[in-house]
């Protein structure tokens, strides 16, 4: 397969944790599959145990085996992958970067490192870096989330990072803007009339966001707890998906038109205080239930849970954005652990017609729907009404949909992990698939808001049985409004 990828050393901080092992190793193991590797490109793992490159590519094995569909791996693949690997052993916060200075130097690759970290120890990583002069352009560092836990320390972080590194070689990820589907909004609003123009506050009654997982905090309460539902998913997934939802046309499909547009965005959602908090938020958190036939644990008798916590593993929101495209357009939010299915989308629905001519038969025409199966089974849906085939005197209408499966209408095209398409947009440099410092900051201004708000007013989780869509007053959030939540 012809390669015209720039080669690169991509240098993974951390590779023998969770995430490196779980999705960065399997991610470029399939992109060398691919073929989208370039020829010298070179995979280093940094990390505190010794151990030489030949161990590493064993231990890389186990993990790809582990990690990797069985039907994935093939040797060749395989072999040629060992050959990129190498290893450097490095206490992080130490100054002994010059073991991984030696194994950079006298190749022409760009290097591209990955801070698979705690984000506390992405200041001493950066200066660990420069001291060899190793951040020098065109090096590039990606970040994980979270970039902070509020605002102070999100603007700390970037601060750190930004002594060493300019804006422009900075990757934040959100690997939500990995996924295919959410890719796909920008094609479905930028390359379809039908909806551009259809595409505001005189067309569009309202908007739902739905994030929602099975699984608990699968063995991360320690972190989880300490972040929340609306600090893990809402600050960062679910603002960057409605962030592309919202923006104004980008005037070009790179980094600066659209990260601009997004910005606008952020800008635009109406505070949320202790004056509105208790009718636009909804807090819970899981008790004791069954997710489909499995029995699970309330969040508080969950692996390593501390007697006690008010932590939300649930959010509900009414979010609104004081522009003139969206005046009026509630964007419902909501997002969860141990509900009933994994689940996430976006379901736009438009507005009702002024006046129905149908009534002899049809009493109430409901509106229009556009769903985006973000995933699983990723597709888009239009909920429509059309006529019942036959000669009777009344029109009979029948509520149908028209659905795009994308396995069906891509012929079973296996759709990348969003970290293979977000490693492959850092390794060739661009950035329009990443999170601008300022976005992440306007993101954490709002969610400070609702974090201040139900600290003030002392709002606790309601209780939630797992396995259902979260606490009643999420229901009453929508009804408040004349509107539910779509099933
Ligand atoms: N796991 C996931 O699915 C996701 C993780 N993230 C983020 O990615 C980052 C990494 O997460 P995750 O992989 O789960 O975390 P882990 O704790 O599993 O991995 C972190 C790794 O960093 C290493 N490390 C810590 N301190 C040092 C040090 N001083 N010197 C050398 N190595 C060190 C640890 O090595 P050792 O074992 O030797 O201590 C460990 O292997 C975090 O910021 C997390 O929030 C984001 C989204 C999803
Ligand atoms: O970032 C995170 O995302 C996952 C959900 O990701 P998805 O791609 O499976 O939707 C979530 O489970 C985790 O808590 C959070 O940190």
């Amino acid at each position: 397969m012809e390669n015209r990828q720039q080669s690169c050393d991509l240098i993974l901080f951390g590779v023998k944790g969770d995430l490196a092992r779980r999705k960065l190793l399997p991610a470029i193991y399939q992109l060398d599959k691919a073929g989208l590797l370039a020829a010298g490109t070179r995979v280093i793992g940094v990390a505190r145990e010794s151990a030489s490159d030949s161990e590493f590519c064993a231990s890389v094995e186990q993990t790809l085996k582990q990690f990797v569909a069985v039907e994935e791996i093939d040797k060749t693949t395989f072999e040629r992958f060992c050959k990129r690997l190498q290893y450097v052993s490095l206490d992080f916060s130490s100054d002994q970067y010059q073991a991984l200075a030696d194994k950079l130097s006298g190749f022409d690759n760009t290097p591209v490192y990955y801070l698979a970290t705690p984000p506390s120890l992405y200041a001493a990583i950066c200066k660990g870096l420069e001291q060899r002069a190793l951040n020098l352009e065109p090096a590039r560092v990606i970040l994980e989330k979270p970039i902070g836990h509020d605002l102070a320390s999100s603007k700390e972080i970037n601060q750190q990072v930004g002594q060493y590194f300019k804006e422009s070689q900075i990757y934040r990820i959100d690997h939500y803007l990995g996924k295919e589907t959410v890719l796909n909004l920008l094609a479905l609003r930028f390359a379809n009339s039908l909806f551009s123009s259809n595409w505001d506050h005189n067309a569009i009654d309202h908007i739902q966001i739905t994030a929602a997982e099975q699984v608990g905090v699968e063995g991360r309460w320690s972190y989880y707890d300490d972040a929340g539902q609306l600090r893990d998913m809402v600050q960062n997934h679910l603002l960057q998906v409605l962030a592309l939802i919202a923006m104004e046309p980008p005037s070009r499909l790179d980094a600066d038109s659209i990260r601009e547009e997004k910005l606008k965005v952020l800008k635009a959602l109406r505070p949320i205080d202790e004056s509105n908090s208790h009718i636009t938020t909804v807090r819970g958190q899981y008790s004791a239930g069954f997710v489909g036939s499995k029995q699970v644990p309330a969040y508080l008798g969950e692996e390593g849970a501390q007697a006690d916590s008010d932590t939300e593993t649930f959010v509900a929101l009414k979010a609104q954005l004081d522009n003139w495209r969206w005046s009026g357009v509630p964007f419902y939010l909501r997002t969860g652990k141990r509900m009933p299915e994994k689940r996430s989308e976006v379901v736009i629905t438009f507005k009702e017609q002024p006046h129905n001519i149908f009534h002899e038969t049809t009493s109430k025409l409901p509106a229009n729907k556009l769903i985006i199966r973000l995933q699983p089974d990723e597709g888009v849906e239009v909920q429509m009404l059309n006529k019942i085939p036959g000669l009777g005197k009344n029109m009979q209408l029948k509520a149908t949909t028209l659905d795009l499966s994308f396995d069906e209408t891509f012929e079973k095209k296996r759709i990348a992990d969003a970290y293979e398409r977000l490693l492959l947009e850092a390794i060739n440099g661009n950035q329009y698939l990443f999170v601008h410092r300022d976005e992440v900051e306007h993101a954490w201004r709002w969610v400070d808001g609702i974090l201040d708000a139900w600290q003030t007013t002392e709002e606790k989780p309601k209780s939630y049985q797992a396995g259902t869509w979260g606490p009643v007053a999420a229901i009453s959030l929508l009804a408040h409004d004349g509107r539910q939540w779509d099933e």
